[in-house]
């Protein structure tokens, strides 16, 4: 298992919003309202973009953004019908992002679906679809991206570990969907936890005018957390990948014991499942940093099942007997 130093919590908090509760507790206004019958306003170019929101800014609506990269599944759901309760007008972007994929990486294989994708904005009540080029979001080339977004030392550990120029690219692209769309608020998945820290971490520290929300995961009946890359698992892979949530499971039953057993019983049941290669599992504080004995925590697993890397996480309230084994000896 990959060790990870400890991160600093308050170089990486944002205590203003952690967690689920977080984003329930948000103060944006939450407003009903059924979806729009009307097709969904397909927007390619800058320009596209810019009129097919101007008539909302005009009238002093708010804007909703739900960043995807398409292959659209439930969990995108969720954070459509999110954004679309707490705004007048819900944009969602599609856009497999080439600057966040190593060039060892499925840049070329990720799912893309567009046709499902188009007909589950529609029924979602999507107003507008940002799907653009890739010269249009890197005039320069995704190659020479110029001037990008350091995303500091939360990037160099757990997923940045293994994909070190992965957070650089998320949060330049999602600064720049920022730009470009001018959201009020905008909605990503806790089942990227990492990724929500960093670009809640990025619009604090850069004055983005911008609240940035996390939706909880959706899971499959069995648990999996739903995620694009499920389509690459074959039926036997697909079954061995229940490991990630059974595990996570486990740790949060363990939660009163304190974190030692958190991660006991948590490695004990990754690691006995055939076929799953574990990258890392590791508690932290809802901030991602260390995790406190009586607090709310987060404990996160990456695992290879096949050649694909899933992901998955859980919060959990830790009991006051907690005291972290030294990492470096498991
Ligand atoms: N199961 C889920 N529940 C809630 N949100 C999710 C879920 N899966 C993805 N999201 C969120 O949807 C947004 C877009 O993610 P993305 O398009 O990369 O989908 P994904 O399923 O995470 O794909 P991948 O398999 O590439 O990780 C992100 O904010 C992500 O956290
Ligand atoms: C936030 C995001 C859309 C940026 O490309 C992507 O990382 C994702 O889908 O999670
Ligand atoms: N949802 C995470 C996007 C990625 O793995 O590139």
């Amino acid at each position: 298992m990959r060790t990870n130093a400890p991160v600093s919590g308050s170089l990486l908090a944002d205590r203003s919003a952690q967690s689920a509760n977080a984003a329930t507790s948000s103060t944006t206004r939450v407003n009903p309202r059924p979806p729009s019958r009307r097709s969904p306003i397909i927007a390619r170019t800058r320009e596209e973009l810019d009129a097919a929101l101007r008539p909302m800014r005009t009238n002093g609506q708010t804007i909703s953004l739900v960043p995807t990269m398409g292959a659209l599944h439930d969990g995108h759901a969720a954070l459509m019908a999110y954004a679309r309760e707490r705004s007048d007008c819900l944009a969602v972007s599609i856009f497999v992002n080439p600057t966040q994929f190593a060039p060892n990486e499925d840049f070329d294989s990720y799912p893309r679906t567009w046709d499902d994708d188009l007909a589950k904005c529609a029924q979602l009540g999507v107003d507008v679809i940002f799907a653009p080029e890739v010269d249009t979001m890197y005039p320069d080339g995704p190659g020479r991206a110029g001037i990008t977004v350091d995303p500091g030392p939360l990037a160099t550990v757990l997923e940045g570990a293994t994909r070190p120029t992965h957070y650089r690219g998320v949060l330049t692209v999602v600064a720049k969907l920022f730009g470009l769309v001018r959201p009020d608020l905008a909605v990503f998945g806790e089942k990227d936890y990492q990724q929500l820290s960093l670009i809640r971490s990025m619009a604090r520290t850069l004055c983005m005018p911008v609240e940035v929300l996390g939706a909880p995961t959706v899971r499959e009946a069995d648990g999996l957390a739903m995620s694009s890359r499920n389509r690459y698992l074959d039926a036997a892979e697909r079954r061995r990948a229940v490991a990630l949530s059974r595990a996570l499971r486990a740790g949060v039953n363990a939660a009163d014991e304190g974190a030692e057993a958190v991660l006991a019983a948590a490695y004990d049941v990754v690691t006995a499942a055939d076929g799953v290669d574990l990258d890392y599992l590791e508690l932290t504080n809802t901030d991602m940093g260390t995790p406190q004995p009586g607090a709310e925590a987060r404990l996160l697993v990456a695992a290879r099942v096949g050649t694909t890397r899933l992901l998955d996480n859980m919060g959990l309230s830790l009991g006051d007997a907690a005291v972290l084994v030294d990492r470096e000896a498991r």
